[in-house]
């Protein structure tokens, strides 16, 4: 189970927290997992399990008396040792998520936390001890076993057991005022109304209760959330919870996982958005995630007033304004080759393919021809293939290309290492002379539009295959379209298109459409399980390095800047227009904030300046807010 350790102490005069346990603690109700185990084999468990989270609900709702309610639910449960054994063993498991991120606040206040629950002791004593908690500050219910093992019921005398045994158990131990009680339930509740307790934190990161949540003075929906509003000097500057992602275009659920189980909260769509749909969605959106049919322009981001950062969970980011994002302090990363593999892949299939005419007979075969011939149809062995674009993919399909016996060339505006036998050729009308198949993998730069016209398909050899799999708008696809039909080009496979639907539901439109020798893809060459699985964990951890500690290695619009966590220390980060004057008058306002520099970077490109501070905690909070009002400052946040 992914503890986390940090540092996050309570002052002198801070309160006693006092935690339930059951939907607070753990993400368990105990007596619906216990029935899980003890009514695996019975024939009516299914009632019984539906009665007990019945009674469970009536209880924590307040409609039913905790004492009656547990009585009822007992009975109900046919419970041995070794089903409360069974749980407590996996007790570690089923801790909340934001309780596991904040493990360090339990160790470092044991003293002053308490865990109190109408649930048993036995199953909460291995998560108390993960969290430092000493057993006498662990207050519960005490089962009670007959010779065989069986439960009969629960010790009578501890109040818990009974009626209003929260706040009974809270006053009998004259514990130190303010005590803040935090619990999803009731009867959690009742510890405040009865004034037991000073303030009341509705938990509900598990599950929320209006009836709890009306009463409550707050509603804490993590653990960093009522951290936060206690003002305890935590690991978090801000509640992760209230960082709000939204994730477009069916972006894989792995990356939404992490991102959760990291405290953000995440927001999904299945589609991608147009431009003023995207300006209502993007309002109070902290980060963005989209693939390549989302455009975000200069307009969307005027209207992105918490934007900090944009994840294109995909290689191309030629549909983000990177230098608008850039002046708005908006970081951008993309994935730049979690899915080379698989555009390779489907390249190369793609040319054996066309080599074979298997498209064509394939349509014929459906229509019931059968027409078996060798005409036309050719090895991809021996054959030359001309790869314009040498980069990421351009130079991995050299590879495996050549693998197959092929010959290869590449043209490339850039120096590159070529690969194995592979040639470079410094004109591409060499390479379009040449070559039996010609594939683009250049860059989606809008300098790269229609750099593949009439001109150059007349170049070709006559009867060479043409494949695109990397953006629309480079080959003029009508020429592409006249190529074909008049018989220059023996074939061509597109899978990007200038014009692409938004979602699966809208139509699909091209002068390709319905031509003999064409294949056409809708823009998969990317999408394939494994691709998309790692996209999505190397973005999210991307954009978790640069949310948690500044890190903006891999960042395609801002200087990159390496970082370890932030420990003993709180982060300064600060984005600025490189402009002269900006550094010396951020060295003056951090002197005269009076601030211990642990450590500094600064990283420069001809647009912006990152300068990051790790600085001592002890400081004055308003000084550094001066950093803020520097000319040329355009995004500063902190992070501790
Ligand atoms: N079809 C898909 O699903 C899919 C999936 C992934 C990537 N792509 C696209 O594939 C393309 C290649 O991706 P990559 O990761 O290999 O990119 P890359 O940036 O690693 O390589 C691009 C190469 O093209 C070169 N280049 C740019 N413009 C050129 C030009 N006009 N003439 C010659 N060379 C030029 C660059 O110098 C670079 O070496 C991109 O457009 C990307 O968006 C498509
Ligand atoms: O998944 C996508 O939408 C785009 C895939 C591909 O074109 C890329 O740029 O990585």
């Amino acid at each position: 189970m992914g503890y986390r350790a940090g540092m996050i102490s309570l002052n002198a005069d801070a309160p006693v927290f006092v935690f339930d346990f059951d939907s607070t603690l753990v993400r368990i109700e105990t007596l619906e997992a216990l029935a899980e185990l003890s009514l695996a084999a019975a024939p009516d468990a299914e009632e019984r399990k539906a009665k007990i989270a019945e009674l469970t609900e009536q209880a924590m709702n307040g409609h039913l008396g905790f004492g009656e309610a547990l009585q009822q639910r007992l009975a109900l449960l046919g419970l041995r040792r070794e089903h409360v054994e069974a749980l407590a063993d996996r007790i570690l498991d089923e801790a909340t998520i934001s309780v596991r991120r904040n493990v360090d606040f339990f160790e470092r206040n044991a003293e002053r936390i308490y865990i109190m629950s109408g649930g048993f002791t036995e199953v909460i004593a291995p998560l108390a001890a993960r969290l430092g908690i000493a057993p006498d500050h662990v207050l519960a219910n005490d089962l009670v076993y007959d010779a065989d093992g069986r439960v009969t019921g629960v010790d009578e005398a501890n109040p818990l057991a009974r009626e209003n045994g929260k706040p009974t158990t809270i006053n009998s131990l004259n514990l130190e005022r303010p005590i803040v009680m935090v619990g999803d339930g009731w009867n959690d509740a009742e510890v405040k109304l009865s004034g037991a307790a000073d303030r009341f934190y509705a938990f509900t990161e598990i599950v929320s209760r209006p009836k709890v949540v009306e009463v409550a003075d707050a509603v804490a929906s993590s653990m960093d959330e009522l951290l936060f509003a206690e003002g305890v000097s935590g690991r978090w500057s801000y509640p992760r919870n209230r960082i709000k992602m939204l994730l477009l275009e069916n972006i894989h659920p792995a990356a939404v996982e992490r991102l959760e189980e990291a405290g953000y909260s995440v927001d999904t769509m299945k589609g991608a958005l147009d431009e003023d749909d995207l300006i209502e969605a993007i309002k109070g959106v902290h980060v963005l995630g989209i693939r390549s049919k989302t455009t975000v322009t200069k307009r969307v981001l005027e209207h992105a007033d918490r934007l900090m950062a944009v994840a294109a969970f995909c290689i191309g980011t030629n549909q983000i304004d990177l230098d608008a994002c850039a002046d708005k302090g908006v970081a951008v990363f993309n994935a730049p080759f979690s899915n080379t593999r698989s555009v390779v892949e489907l390249a190369l299939g793609l040319m054996v393919v066309m080599m074979r005419d298997v498209a064509d007979k394939s349509r014929q075969m459906h229509q019931g021809i059968w027409n078996k011939s060798a005409t036309g149809s050719r090895e991809v062995r021996g054959k030359t293939l001309g790869i314009i674009g040498y980069g990421a993919i351009g130079s991995q399909l050299s590879v495996l290309a050549e693998n197959l016996g092929m010959r290869v060339l590449f043209y490339d505006l850039n120096e590159r290492l070529a690969l194995g036998n592979a040639r470079r050729v410094r004109k591409l009308d060499d390479l379009l002379a040449e070559s039996d198949v010609v594939t683009l993998h250049v860059d989606g730069r809008k300098d790269n539009a229609n750099i593949f016209g009439r001109d150059q398909f007349a170049k070709m050899k006559h009867g060479a295959l043409f494949l695109n799999l990397a953006r629309g708008h480079i080959v003029d696809v009508d020429a592409l379209a006249d190529a074909v039909k008049s018989g220059r080009l023996g074939g061509a496979a597109v899978d990007v298109f200038p014009e692409e639907p938004r979602t699966n539901s809208d139509p699909f439109d091209s002068p390709l459409i319905g031509l003999d020798k064409v294949i056409l893809t809708p823009h998969v060459g990317g999408s394939t399980e494994e691709a998309q699985e790692a996209i999505a964990e190397f973005a999210a951890e991307r954009l978790l390095n640069y949310l948690n500690r500044g890190d903006t290695t891999f960042c395609v619009n801002l200087p990159n800047v390496q970082l370890a966590d932030v420990t003993r220390a709180h982060r300064l980060l600060h984005i600025h227009k490189n402009q002269p004057g900006v550094l010396a008058e951020l060295n003056r306002a951090l002197s005269e904030a009076g601030l211990n520099i642990l450590g500094q970077h600064l990283k420069t490109d001809e647009r912006t300046g990152y300068v990051i501070i790790d600085v001592d905690r002890d400081y004055d909070r308003e000084a550094v807010k001066a950093l803020k009002q520097i000319p040329g400052t355009v995004k500063f946040r902190m992070l501790h």
